[in-house]
């Protein structure tokens, strides 16, 4: 579905990706894990054309990527839930909601299914949620564009952890639906035992690609110091 290879990116002169290769399947859950400032959201910006890669290929369902513009490559059908979780704040929940809907097996009642405080919440501004209710508002909202393939970027850093976990159960559900996902998450423990591949970064570049069960100890240390 999406394939990733060899892209350099840079923030002015600054060079900060120096070769990353990514590939996500049909279906399927990929981690992309590293240390803090290894180049995940650089990836991310990469592929949503918010910093484009200079060199390189981003090929999605056979399109190449690269040359589009951002809202381009949304429509078609890259979802974003990015660092920070940005909702327009003086719009109500469901008008933050439906403000990006587009149609496609999510729709209201299945996003306030997955997540009940949004539906108990509807009426309410953005900006008097916690922030953990913020981070639903925000998958909720880029599931409504029924994106193709969902990234998440961070999605349960520095929440309580009563909502981490209403969060990663929704992460399940979302894996058990099929739902193509491209997850950066710090939480190893909740991550590993859903996802099917990770990849590693390390100083810009991909390190290590493989399965879950194969990212033993001996890489752990080596790439996530933990
Ligand atoms: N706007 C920017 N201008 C210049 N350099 C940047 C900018 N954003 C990130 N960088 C640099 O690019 C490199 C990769 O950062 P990036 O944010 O992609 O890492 P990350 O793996 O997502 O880290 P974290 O887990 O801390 O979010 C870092 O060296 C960072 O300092």
């Amino acid at each position: 579905m999406l394939s990733i290879a060899g892209i350099e990116t840079f923030y002015g002169p600054s060079q900060a990706l120096f070769g990353v290769d990514l590939e996500i399947g049909e279906g399927e859950m990929v981690a992309l894990m590293g240390r803090n400032g290894m180049g995940k959201t650089t990836t991310i910006r990469s592929l949503f054309g918010l910093t484009p890669a200079a060199s390189g290929t981003i090929e999605f369902e056979s399109r190449d990527l690269r040359k589009l513009p951002s809202y381009r490559i949304a429509r078609l059908g890259l979802g974003l839930v990015p660092e920070g979780r940005r909702c327009f704040p003086n719009l109500t929940v469901r008008e933050n909601l439906v403000a990006t809907a587009r149609p496609g097996q999510w729709d209201l009642t299945q996003v306030e299914r997955l997540f009940p405080r949004l539906a108990e919440r509807a009426q309410q501004s953005a900006q008097t949620l916690s922030g953990g209710e913020q981070q639903m508002l925000a998958i909720g909202r880029a599931l409504m564009t029924n994106p193709r393939l969902l990234v998440l970027d961070e999605a349960t850093e520095g929440l309580a952890p009563v909502i981490r976990k209403e969060i990663w159960m929704a992460i399940h559900t979302l894996k058990q639906q099929g739902q193509s996902t491209l997850i950066v998450d710090k939480s190893l423990s909740e991550l590993l035992p859903l996802v099917d591949r990770c990849t590693i970064l390390e100083k810009g570049r991909t390190a290590w690609s493989g399965l879950p069960g194969e990212l033993d100890e001996g890489i752990r240390d080596r790439y996530l110091g933990v």
